[in-house]
């Protein structure tokens, strides 16, 4: 066989082992899997301690099991997990609901503790060892991340004050639904020296100095007006409602929030009528549409 999709394996950030999507070419094995349904691929891209979208991950022999290897390893198996539950969950076709390529970028930089979506694919830092450790290790921040691309494509959430920290809270919010065995965001890659700590909490947002009622709005300048501290408040709306109607009818209502309600200048008080409507359309008035508006109540958003 000259070319084509092959089954290799590796080590995670957390040295865990796991099968990995590969694609052989002319004695080179690629992070690029062709597996997925209407030709969604994924791909994976290491950028070599540089700011480039950096050349293909490959490997000799299919077995990518060097240390350097291990953000790698993540970013292209948890891609293709967030691929998986957007479109086994929502019948969403990658980010853009027309398969495009999900590209993704480690190794960026160097030392550096953050990750983002540049507008076009997602890109991962090692973190400086202590801060964090390369933060593709951990699911829901992978999810978070792809999230903020489906944002993107459909509310078109401003990235600004109220719009901004619900589009955040949208990433925190998916985060939990792609890896709901916690309510934490970035656990699993955020200080290694010290363990049960997180970057926040949308069960309990005040753990991690974010506000969890209207009446705590953090009103600043910085981060786009303080969209990753005041996502708090949705974020605990969320919880909330995951809490009283479950998470597999939450799922719901959020997404069809997201991609049929939601407008790029919403507001969190929008955000409550938007999934408000949601509920109405999937559930009708009952209980679940009773604790929606409670779980917004609590937060103080009418
Ligand atoms: O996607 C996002 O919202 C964050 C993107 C941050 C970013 C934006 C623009 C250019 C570069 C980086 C990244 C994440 C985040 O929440 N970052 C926060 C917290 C944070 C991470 N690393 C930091 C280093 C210093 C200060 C804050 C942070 C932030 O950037 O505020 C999301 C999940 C984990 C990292
Ligand atoms: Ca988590
Ligand atoms: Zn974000």
């Amino acid at each position: 066989v000259t070319h084509g999709a092959t089954s290799g394996y590796g080590y995670g950030v957390l040295g865990d082992y796991k099968t990995l999507n590969t694609y052989y070419y002319n004695g080179w094995y690629y992070l690029y899997d062709v597996t997925k349904p209407m030709n969604g691929v994924i791909e994976t891209r290491d950028a070599n301690n540089g700011t480039t979208q950096g050349g293909y991950s490959v490997d000799s022999n299919n077995a990518f099991t060097s240390s350097g290897q291990a953000a790698d390893v993540d970013a292209h198996k948890y891609a293709g997990i967030v691929y998986d539950y957007y479109y086994n969950t929502h019948n969403r076709n990658s980010f853009d609901n027309a398969g495009s390529t999900i590209i993704s970028t480690v190794h960026y930089s160097t030392n550096y503790n953050n990750a983002f979506w540049n507008g076009n694919q997602m890109v991962y830092g090692d973190g400086d060892g202590t801060t964090f450790i390369a933060l593709s290790g951990a699911l829901d921040v992978v999810a978070h991340e792809l999230t903020h691309a489906v944002t993107e494509r459909t509310a078109g959430l401003i990235y600004q004050d109220q719009s901004g920290a619900l589009n955040e809270s949208m990433s925190d919010v998916f985060g939990y639904f792609v890896e709901p065995n916690d309510y934490l965001m970035g656990e699993d890659v955020y200080t290694p020296g010290i363990s049960g700590d997180a970057l926040r909490s949308i069960s309990d947002p005040t753990a991690y100095g974010q506000p969890d009622h209207m009446n705590d709005y953090y009103y600043t300048s910085s981060d786009n007006g303080g969209v990753h501290t005041n996502s708090g408040i949705p974020n605990k709306a969320a919880y909330n409602t995951i809490v009283s109607i479950g998470k597999t009818k939450a799922e719901k209502i959020y997404y069809r929030a997201l991609t049929v309600y939601l407008t790029s200048s919403s507001d969190f008080s929008d955000a409550r009528a938007a999934l408000l409507s949601s509920t109405a359309d999937l559930y009708g008035y009952g209980t679940e549409y009773t604790a929606v508006e409670n779980a917004w109540d609590a937060v103080g958003v009418y």
